[in-house]
């Protein structure tokens, strides 16, 4: 099966809800304008990293950002993993991925694991307890989000429970940008499957972030890259392609899980 994807590489105005939805909704309608099937947000595109504030910026059991995507997938007949949002529960506020699908069904919630001490989050929010697997066009795949990808374990787990594609929302910041690409490439190598990491373009008060978002096969070849600066970038998987790559190199079948 094949799925044209988009990763909306957007900038993020910081703490700006208003400004971040209007544009979210912008680059939704242009990916449904490019006739693709699924359109990835990035980490946290509705705040940004303004941590200090989200007692008052994150989203109450993500019930605003709910509704815009709901209405979003539907009126533009586009699946959306929706990035992440500051989602406040009742015992705090928590780094939550979205998907919903183009009937405006909600897919997924997933919240980071784990949290990047080099940013602050452990001060500002909690981590996730669950994992990040949820289904789309009839096939297992999984978010995980931006510092998530420095875990292979975490994202092997996902793959033995039959993850095809590895969705990857990310405010990865540019001094790191050869780490970023590697450890994409080989988590797509390692896993035999796609990965299709959406990260955000521009800079915060702290940090200026890389772009780079990445489409990458189950080969490790890179089906699509973005540059620095925004861009929706747009690219074609075939699902097929993984048990294809899974037949020619057989890791699932060589594990010795037995020692490891
Ligand atoms: O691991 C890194 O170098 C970057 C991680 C990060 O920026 C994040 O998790 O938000």
């Amino acid at each position: 099966m094949k799925v044209k994807i988009a990763c909306a590489q957007m900038d993020i105005a910081f703490g700006n809800l208003q400004g971040n939805f209007l544009k979210a909704s912008e680059w939704i309608e242009k990916a449904a304008k490019e006739q693709c099937n699924l359109v990835v947000l990035p980490e946290l595109w509705s705040t940004g990293y303004d941590l200090e504030n989200l007692d008052q910026t994150a989203d109450q059991d993500a019930n605003e950002s709910l509704s815009f995507l709901k209405k979003m997938a539907k009126q533009f007949g586009i699946d959306i993993i929706a990035g992440s949002i500051a989602k406040k529960e009742k015992d705090g506020v928590y780094n939550t991925l979205i998907a919903v699908d183009r009937n405006g069904r909600e897919l997924k919630q997933y919240s980071k694991l784990h949290l990047f001490k080099l940013m602050d989050e452990h001060h500002f929010l909690q981590a996730g307890d669950h994992d990040g697997l949820f289904e789309l066009y009839g096939e297992t795949v999984c978010g995980v989000i931006c510092y998530d990808i420095r875990f292979p374990e975490w994202i092997r787990k996902h793959v033995l429970s039959g993850a095809k594609i590895i969705f990857v929302p990310a405010e990865w910041p540019l001094p790191r940008l050869a780490h970023w690409r590697t450890l994409l490439i080989a988590r797509a190598i390692e896993n035999q499957c796609y990965v299709v990491a959406c990260n955000r373009s521009g800079q915060d008060p702290n940090n200026v972030f890389a772009g780079h978002s990445l489409i990458i096969d189950p080969w490790g070849e890179v089906i699509a890259e973005a540059d620095v600066a925004e861009e929706l970038l747009i690219g074609e998987i075939d699902l097929d392609k993984v048990k294809e790559v899974r037949s020619m190199i057989p890791i699932f079948e060589d594990r010795r899980s037995e020692f490891y």
